[in-house]
């Protein structure tokens, strides 16, 4: 199971938190990236954490101010990229032109879904991922994969009908090690996960506990 802590734009100390990921995956020998800011990109790689982007841009260099170039991304330190999370929706094709655009600067790439039939969708883009996270569960207290199992096991259905190779992550309210346990029964590859890690008082704790499911 891959954990995947995204920082969103939480009022949390990026380098604490890529530091503790960093020292958990390392006692742990768990596969543990933190998805900070563009702007943290650089020193959050810089800890030797696996660090992965929020969101790319689907153009390539030229004249598009304010984007997240894929290119700077990698550039940076990043290894992998979020695409189409629920706070930062993109129209069809601007998600498959980020996916492009993350394979040209080798980035990994988890395409977000709101449910199981956007999940088919996303998967027939040919990204690495998908990530099913039911919008209503986001910053809760309760695990996707308890409120909701049905949707992670109907999602990780969708996606092996389209392309038996795109992993599945589940997201939402995910903040221990038995919803990561719960989530792997359920077919999932891994965890997409923020307040948990990011509210915490003490990051390092959670994470101990989160790979205590894997
Ligand atoms: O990117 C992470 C997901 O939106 C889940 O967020 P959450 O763990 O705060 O529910």
């Amino acid at each position: 199971m891959f954990i995947l802590v995204n920082l969103k734009a939480y009022p949390c100390d990026p380098i604490e938190v890529a530091t503790a990921a960093r020292d958990v995956a390392e006692a742990s020998g768990a596969r543990i990236a933190v998805s900070p800011q563009a702007a943290d990109v650089a020193r959050v790689a810089d800890t030797g954490v696996e660090t992965w982007g929020q969101h790319v841009s689907p153009n390539a260099h030229g004249s598009h101010t304010g984007s997240t170039l894929a290119e700077a991304v990698a550039d940076n330190g990043a290894e992998g990229t979020l695409i189409n999370h629920s706070e930062n929706r993109l129209k069809l094709a601007d998600v498959d032109g980020s996916v492009r655009a993350a394979e040209r600067a080798d980035l990994e790439t988890i395409v977000c879904a709101n449910n199981p039939a956007q999940v088919g969708a996303a998967a027939a883009l040919g990204p690495d991922a998908v990530a099913v996270e039911p919008p209503e569960l986001i910053g809760g207290d309760v695990s996707v994969a308890t409120a909701d199992p049905g949707i992670v096991e109907d999602a990780v259905a969708a996606a092996e009908a389209v392309d038996p190779a795109v992993d599945v992550f589940c997201g939402a309210g995910v903040s221990t090690g038995e919803d990561v346990s719960t989530a792997g029964e359920l077919g999932a590859a891994g965890v997409l996960l923020a307040s948990g890690v990011a509210k915490a008082d003490d990051p390092e704790a959670v994470l101990e506990d989160l790979v205590s499911g894997i």
